[in-house]
């Protein structure tokens, strides 16, 4: 897949390195001493434009986020969400999150946002769903034993793929809501695609599910 490029992103992901961590190995097993507090630490992956991250950022200062977004051009976006939200409590990642384990140690990081994940609908591409077994086995090796995934999407082929990916896996699932927006969750964040998707009157699915130990 080729990704937009804007050449000055760069420079501006750079300039902002307290918010953009710039030697993102270099941080394995060490991530909370990059915050202000040691506390728990939740990862979202393919964060796009950072209304989610900025937004539990905000609602949870207990806590500390990582949002990982591959695509310079859109990244750029999550930074100043983050700068405007003025909060200690969050960090982006410019990378491709092709293999978790080389980002964190094994516990480190207490639950993984998946939210509207590409949904890869070619079976030729299942590999590169975010939650493809192989997938599946790196989060188990970063999560703790008590850690979860939380899966958001309006893609209901993504949604039951996972749900039978996960339950194959041996995992427990939990909440499986057909319709998010109709339950009403007062603490749920709306992401970009989140927003853009439920205005259309497409339902949102979601699900949180645990690795048994
Ligand atoms: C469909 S968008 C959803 C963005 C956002 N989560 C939302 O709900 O508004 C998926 C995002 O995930 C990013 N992405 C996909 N695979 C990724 C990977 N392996 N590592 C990092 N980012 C990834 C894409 O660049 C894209 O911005």
């Amino acid at each position: 897949m080729r990704l937009r490029h804007k050449p000055w992103a760069d420079d501006y992901l750079k300039e902002n390195d307290d918010i953009v961590v710039q030697n993102p190995f270099d941080q394995k097993g060490k991530w909370n001493s990059l915050f202000s507090e040691d506390q728990p630490l939740h990862i979202e992956i393919g964060t796009g434009k950072g209304q989610f991250i900025a937004g539990m950022a905000t609602q949870h200062r207990e806590i500390n986020f990582i949002g990982i977004e591959r695509a310079k051009s859109i990244i750029v976006s999550a930074v100043e969400k983050v700068k405007q939200a003025e909060i200690e409590n969050a960090r982006l990642l410019n990378e491709n999150a092709q293999d978790l384990r080389d980002l964190f140690a094994e516990n480190e990081v207490d639950k993984i946002y998946l939210n509207f994940s590409d949904p890869w609908p070619k079976t030729k591409h299942e590999k590169r769903r975010l939650t493809y077994h192989t997938f599946l086995q790196q989060y188990k090796g970063i999560l703790k034993p008590d850690g979860e995934i939380v899966l958001k999407t309006d893609n209901r082929k993504l949604f039951e793929y996972s749900l039978v990916s996960f339950s194959k896996f041996g995992m427990i699932l939990d909440e499986v809501l057909l319709d998010l927006h109709d339950y009403q969750d007062p603490e749920n964040v709306q992401t970009e695609y989140e927003e853009k998707f439920s205005g259309k009157g497409q339902p949102i699915y979601r699900c949180k599910a645990y690795f048994s130990s």
